[in-house]
């Protein structure tokens, strides 16, 4: 069996003096697509940050590729994408201009790049454009334009399929399906109902 990209071992988290989980242990294998699934409040949300290192009130450990988190942050931090239930877009910036600032500090990419993953999200004819004039749906997707650039093996996305239409789901759930085909992993929150042969999940609740 392959090693795990990623490894939880007894994570125990709490907010407001209520524990949202504990004892929970999991691997994420390359190839394989996870659920996070819970109840409103249950702490998948929270879960997902403390995975994507935005959270630091959490006991347990972390390994990524078999090494304490700790120890290799920054390799983590450049193999780990992370998408916010928020798009997380600036509305007086286009998409263009938003995309080029959501992939600031990776692998350069050219303008060129970047304008077909517009496109390819179905925003053709709309880079240019102020992205405070475009529906949420259509800000979603400038969000989601950085998925079809990315390099990065292990995805962690807080329900991105928001504001998004019946066929921008399917193409969503298909990335989410290749990049798991490439050898990556895919952490997602979402109630939606996923339609994806093999989904693993991590089901939080109940840690009264
Ligand atoms: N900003 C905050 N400040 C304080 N406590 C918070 C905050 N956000 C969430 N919490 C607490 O953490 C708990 C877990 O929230 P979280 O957003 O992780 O849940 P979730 O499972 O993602 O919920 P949902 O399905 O509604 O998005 C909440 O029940 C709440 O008690």
């Amino acid at each position: 069996m392959s090693e795990p990209l990623l490894q939880a071992v007894n994570l125990q988290c709490e907010r407001d003096e209520r524990t949202l989980f504990r004892d929970l242990s999991f691997s994420i294998l390359p190839g394989s697509v996870t659920r996070v699934e819970g109840d409103n409040g249950a702490g998948k949300t929270t879960l997902l940050r403390i995975l994507a290192g935005l959270n630091d009130a959490w006991s347990g450990d972390l390994l990524w590729r078999g090494q304490p988190r700790n120890h290799c942050r920054e390799d983590y931090h450049r193999n780990m994408l992370y998408l916010g239930h928020r798009p997380g877009i600036k509305g007086l910036l286009s998409p263009l201009e938003n995309l080029r600032a959501l992939t600031a500090g990776r692998r350069p990419l050219a303008d060129t790049v970047l304008r077909e993953a517009l496109a390819g999200t179905g925003l053709h004819g709309f880079e240019d454009v102020p992205c405070r004039k475009l529906s949420a749906g259509q800000q979603r997707r400038v969000a989601l334009a950085r998925l079809l650039i990315a390099d990065e093996p292990l995805w962690l996305l807080d329900e991105v399929f928001t504001a998004i239409d019946a066929d921008g789901v399917k193409a969503v759930e298909a990335l989410l399906l290749q990049r798991a085909q490439e050898g990556g992993a895919v952490v997602v929150t979402t109630h939606h109902n996923l339609a994806l042969p093999g989904l693993q999940s991590i089901r939080l609740g109940g840690a009264a």
